[in-house]
């Protein structure tokens, strides 16, 4: 069996508070007790090759204008095409950071996510403000569910 590969994109700054939930996230793949590969990029600097790479995906992006943020517009933009059809059943989970709403962030990306035909593994996290216990407690079941899954090949 080969290790188990999970593509982790981040939109935000790493003092920000998107990047306290990857962490979060992060800590969870890692509290797993699965062995994986783990990819964790700015999604400005993330491309095909890592999304063709993936066996599983977690995107983070704060909320901005009612939209994800446009780091991970980017990436969306540069791997459509080079990856369509590539990518089919990718299991997926989203995590949004908001001011004071979120859905904008979770909605344009759902919109997006059925042309790449990937799996949805769980509802979006979306944490709206400051940062909290269960927030982070959330965001660390996220990555050990995540790997566990890829892992056992569950998704
Ligand atoms: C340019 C900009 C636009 C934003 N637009 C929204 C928005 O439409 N809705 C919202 O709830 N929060 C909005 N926010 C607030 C951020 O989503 C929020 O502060 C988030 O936690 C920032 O994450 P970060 O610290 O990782 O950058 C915006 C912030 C910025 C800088």
């Amino acid at each position: 069996m080969t290790t188990p590969r999970i593509l982790l994109i981040y939109g935000g700054h790493e003092s920000g508070r998107t990047y306290e939930l990857v962490e979060a996230v992060k800590q969870g793949l890692e509290q797993s007790g699965e062995t994986i590969e783990l990819r964790s990029l700015p999604a400005l600097t993330a491309g095909v090759d890592d999304l063709l790479w993936a066996q599983g995906l977690i995107i983070a992006t704060p909320e901005h204008f009612g939209y994800m943020s446009g780091a991970v517009k980017d990436f969306l933009d540069r791997t459509f095409y080079p990856t369509q059809d590539k990518v089919n059943g990718l299991p997926y989970a989203l995590v949004v950071s908001a001011g004071n709403d979120g859905t904008g962030a979770v909605n344009s990306i759902e919109r997006i996510v059925p042309g790449y035909r990937w799996k949805r593994i769980s509802e979006p996290i979306i944490v709206v403000g400051d940062i909290g216990d269960d927030d982070r407690r959330r965001c660390n079941e996220l990555g050990q569910s995540m790997a566990a899954g890829v892992a056992l090949g569950i998704f």
